[in-house]
């Protein structure tokens, strides 16, 4: 089974580019679905310890949450520290239920893969791309997204180019949805011999 991690920066189009991935056929786990998931239910003590202005109504609120540790290092690194973990775990039971379904390939998509250690854990890498002129427009159009935030994102993340540098396959999604679909299908085909139409 070949295990490929798919990254990008904050508004690349790492979601997008997952979901060809799973309409292609192929299995993905997302480690940013995960932590949604964790914030609900297993995380919500944990982080009610460290960040108590962060609950409400006993679930996470990622708003309240982001502004206590977007910005601030130590609280971020807390943060982390309590996320990470949980995510590897939740990552490798779905590595071993793929495993044993004989799956030829998988996606991981890790927001932090390089940041967070994560190539380790990974054969191949696909880094998904964009101009920063798009990647800008695309995120601050979101509701609830700020310059300040932004940037703040941005900050902690390495940056795209050096991410390219380390891929073994980059998407541009900045040319629209069919060129990035086609790229999609020549990487599973590359890995798999079976390009899908
Ligand atoms: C800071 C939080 C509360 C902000 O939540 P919010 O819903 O507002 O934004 P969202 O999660 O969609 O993140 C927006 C962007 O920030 C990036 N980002 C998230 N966490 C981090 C981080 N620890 N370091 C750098 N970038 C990050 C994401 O990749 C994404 O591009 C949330 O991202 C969080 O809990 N992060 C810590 C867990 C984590 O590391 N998740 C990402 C990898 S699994
Ligand atoms: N190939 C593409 N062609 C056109 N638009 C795209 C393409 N890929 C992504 N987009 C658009 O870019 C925006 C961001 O995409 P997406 O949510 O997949 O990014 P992301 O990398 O998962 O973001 P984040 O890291 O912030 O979670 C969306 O509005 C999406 O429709």
């Amino acid at each position: 089974m070949i295990i490929l991690g798919l990254t990008g920066s904050i508004g690349m189009g790492k979601s997008t580019t997952a979901k060809m991935f799973a309409d292609f056929g192929v299995p993905v786990n997302d480690a940013d679905a995960t932590v949604h998931e964790l914030y609900r239910g297993v995380a919500v003590p944990l982080i009610g310890e460290a960040f108590p202005e962060a609950i409400r109504d006993g679930v996470v609120d990622r708003t309240r949450l982001a502004q206590s540790v977007l910005g601030n290092g130590e609280a971020m690194r807390k943060l982390e520290a309590i996320v990470h973990p949980l995510v590897r775990e939740a990552e490798a039971e779905f590595v071993r239920l793929q495993e044993s379904r004989g799956a030829p390939l998988i996606v991981l998509d890790i927001p932090l893969l390089f940041e967070a250690g994560g190539a380790d854990r990974v054969d191949r890498i696909v880094v998904v791309t964009a101009s920063p002129e798009v990647q800008r427009e695309r995120v601050l159009k979101r509701p609830g997204m700020t310059e300040q935030k932004f940037e703040a994102i941005r900050a902690k993340q390495m940056p795209d180019a050096e991410k390219r540098a380390r891929a073994d396959f980059v998407i541009d999604t900045g040319q629209g949805m069919e060129p990035a679909r086609q790229a999609v299908a020549a990487i599973i085909g590359e890995l798999t011999g079976h390009r899908p139409a």
